[in-house]
């Protein structure tokens, strides 16, 4: 099948001003996904995992390599696009998923959730409708959803986050850790809209600290490996 993403020769370096050097945190990357693949990120703390998340969503600009993204409006390498194509990209084709919401003072939860629904042209009742659904569906209660998650739990802000970022199917997830924080119930309703957004042909590429969580849906693992490059293992 034809791939989504490509990556080759990826390399990342922070620039530690404080200190006078580098920081590498990886090199020579290469891999590619393919639409309804599960790919795991693994490898030891401060190996870098995290970072390729976030460079391949491009909050961080790489030092080298590619990043080949097969849009919908054709082929892009989001290593050097330019911050407005990546900007379209991030509200119609690529998610990120963290443990950490980036909640908005005054803003309800429910709405912090309709919110890629309205971006997309739904109408505000359907997707409020369905925002709700979702809150529901990951164990937010009922009298929070009006409420602004900013002084809700970790684990309730990581649901609100999760319902947010899974409401709309992309085309590309990255999934930095989403079941950390989660209970037994949340984990369980994660794990089987990654299944079904697995099924729509959505590629994944995910951190979890316990793999196990989502060991049937893990069809290849990319292990990191300090200063090494990196294995692609079957
Ligand atoms: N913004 C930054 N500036 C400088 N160094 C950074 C920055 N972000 C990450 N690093 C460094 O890059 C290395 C890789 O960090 P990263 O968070 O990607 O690791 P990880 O594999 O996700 O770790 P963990 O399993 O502990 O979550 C670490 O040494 C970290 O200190």
């Amino acid at each position: 099948m034809t791939s989504i993403l490509t990556v080759e020769g990826l390399a990342k370096t922070f620039r530690m001003h404080h200190l006078g050097q580098d920081l590498h945190a990886f090199a020579g990357l290469s891999f590619t996904v393919s639409p309804g693949e599960f790919l795991l990120l693994s490898g030891p703390n401060g190996v870098g995992k995290s970072t390729l998340l976030r460079t391949l969503y491009r909050s961080y600009l790489p030092v080298a390599g590619h990043i080949w993204y097969d849009s919908r409006a054709g082929r892009i390498d989001l290593a050097t696009a330019a911050d407005i194509d990546i900007a379209h990209l991030r509200r119609t084709e690529i998610g990120f998923v963290t443990q950490f919401l980036t909640a908005r003072p005054r803003v309800p939860a429910e709405e912090i959730v309709a919110e890629p629904l309205r971006l997309a042209g739904r109408d505000a009742a359907a997707a409020l409708t369905e925002a709700r659904r979702w809150l529901d569906t990951f164990g937010v209660k009922p009298d929070l959803w009006p409420a602004y998650p900013t002084t809700f739990s970790g684990g309730e802000q990581q649901k609100v986050n999760l319902a947010r970022a899974l409401i709309l199917p992309q085309r590309l997830l990255l999934l930095d850790e989403p079941t950390a924080s989660l209970d037994a119930g949340a984990r369980r309703a994660l794990v089987a809209r990654l299944a079904d957004l697995k099924a729509q042909g959505v590629a994944m590429i995910g951190v979890f600290h316990h793999a196990a969580d989502v060991a049937g849906l893990i069809d290849r693992e990319v292990v990191l490996r300090p200063k090494e490059l990196a294995d692609v293992a079957e």
